[in-house]
């Protein structure tokens, strides 16, 4: 049985950063809690505030529903995996894993039966005679994870373990640590700012911004029930489109988006064209992505900018005449379109990038909207063919100005 609880927590650094701002979290018995977010989002230092490497500066820890900030590091069972391997580069496999067991005093022969069972489970058994020097990426990384689960420890906290491996290798492993820490039953938080690892790893994920926490969900609700635009735009490939729409309520009888010339019907027996009608007359955010479109309908019009092909998909990026929200953030993910010179060149004599608002979500620009919808493998389409497009209804998230989902029942 292991949990973690964060209550509160707020770390402030003494030139006056707020590394983490107020974040309550529950870690349930077993589960991979991931927490997600851009570089200096607070993650790792909220880690190290689990570990017992950071005091925070209000807030409490709860270790098995016991306050914890006065345990010492070492006594608090818990085991962290760092994405530098830290492994000893002078002794074997065998003699790093072994490392805690020797350091715990655990007799010889049950020191080398817990190595050889802990590196037939990770697929190195072969390799116990090497010296890290002799390993590759991936195996070193092995190694690291079997000197932590060694240990037996009731809590693995994990900090981007597969940030230093290239692509291939990180979807390998992430499949096999998120089957292996599952096989333990070890509460495990994991830290990544990679969403397609987030995605793959978690059984829920909790999304970090500027130290403060966004949501928190399983991959399916977060990805489908974004609470903001932020986590909206963090999610997902390709990116959502945040279209900037204004709300018209006809009558009190038909809710329409205005996204750039053109009207987008939201249904009556929609529930949440209700909650939309509040907003009559004033600008929201509309997000699409592209499992939310069609080609061929007729709910939206657009012209082909280009097809990007991906062998068994393309995807066609659309322009609509819409402009697209951008959120503004130096450390956080950017919506850009990608931009071909043409398009640059037309667009310098109109800018298409202006601060429009500053929100609790941060700096908003506009851009021009290229909308992404998905098609067959091979396309017979030229740039700047006309195509009608459908929408999902059920699909499409609405954001206020702020960021905010707008939903029905929406906390
Ligand atoms: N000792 C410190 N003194 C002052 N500021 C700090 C200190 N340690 C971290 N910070 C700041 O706190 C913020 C959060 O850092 P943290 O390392 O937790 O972020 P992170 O999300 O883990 O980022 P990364 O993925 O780059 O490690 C950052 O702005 C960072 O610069």
């Amino acid at each position: 049985m292991s949990t973690v609880g964060l209550q509160k927590i707020t770390k402030a650094f003494p030139d006056g950063t707020v590394a983490v701002d107020n974040v309550s979290l529950d870690v349930r018995d077993g589960e991979v809690m991931v927490l997600l977010g851009p570089s200096g989002c607070g993650k790792s230092t909220l880690l190290r505030i689990i570990a017992g490497l950071e005091d925070p500066t209000t807030g409490q820890l709860l270790l098995d529903g016991e306050p914890a900030l006065d345990i010492p590091p070492r006594d608090r069972h818990v085991a962290m995996v760092f994405q530098d391997y830290a492994l000893y580069p002078q002794l074997t496999v065998a003699g790093n894993i072994a490392f805690p067991l020797r350091l715990a005093g655990v007799s010889v022969e049950e020191q080398s039966e817990r190595v050889a069972d802990v590196a037939a489970a990770l697929g190195i058994g072969e390799l116990l005679n090497r010296k890290p020097s002799q390993l590759s990426g991936g195996q070193r990384q092995r190694v690291a994870m079997g000197r932590a689960i060694v240990r037996r420890p009731r809590l693995f906290l994990m900090d981007e373990p597969l940030s230093s491996l290239d692509s291939g290798l990180r979807a390998e492993l992430r499949a096999e640590i998120s089957s292996m820490v599952r096989d333990l039953g070890a509460t495990t938080v994991y830290v990544t700012h990679d969403q397609a690892e987030a995605l793959t790893v978690a059984d829920r994920i909790a999304i970090m911004r500027r130290g403060v926490l966004q949501d928190v969900g399983t991959p399916a609700e977060v990805y489908g029930r974004p609470a903001t635009m932020y986590v909206a735009a963090l999610l997902g490939t390709p990116k959502i489109n945040l279209l900037e729409a204004v709300v018209h309520v006809y009558d009190g009888s038909r809710v329409a988006l205005r996204i750039g010339e053109q009207e987008l019907n939201v249904p009556w027996d929609d529930l949440r064209a209700r909650a939309l009608a509040h907003y009559h007359g004033e600008r929201i955010v509309v997000g699409l992505r592209a499992e939310a479109l069609v080609a061929g309908g007729h709910e939206l019009r657009g012209r082909v900018r280009y097809v990007e092909h991906h062998g068994h998909e393309s995807l066609a990026y659309l322009d609509i005449g819409a402009f697209a929200v951008v959120i503004d953030d130096p450390t956080g993910p950017v919506t850009a379109p990608k931009l071909d010179r043409g398009f640059l060149a037309r667009f310098r004599k109109r800018p298409d990038v202006q601060t429009v608002a500053t929100t609790p979500e941060g700096r908003h620009t506009r851009r021009r909207a290229e909308l992404a919808v998905r098609l067959g493998a091979a396309p017979d389409l030229q740039p700047g063919a006309p195509m009608g497009i459908g929408v999902h209804m059920d699909r499409v998230h609405f954001f206020d100005w702020a960021g905010a989902r707008i939903d029905v029942g929406w906390r």
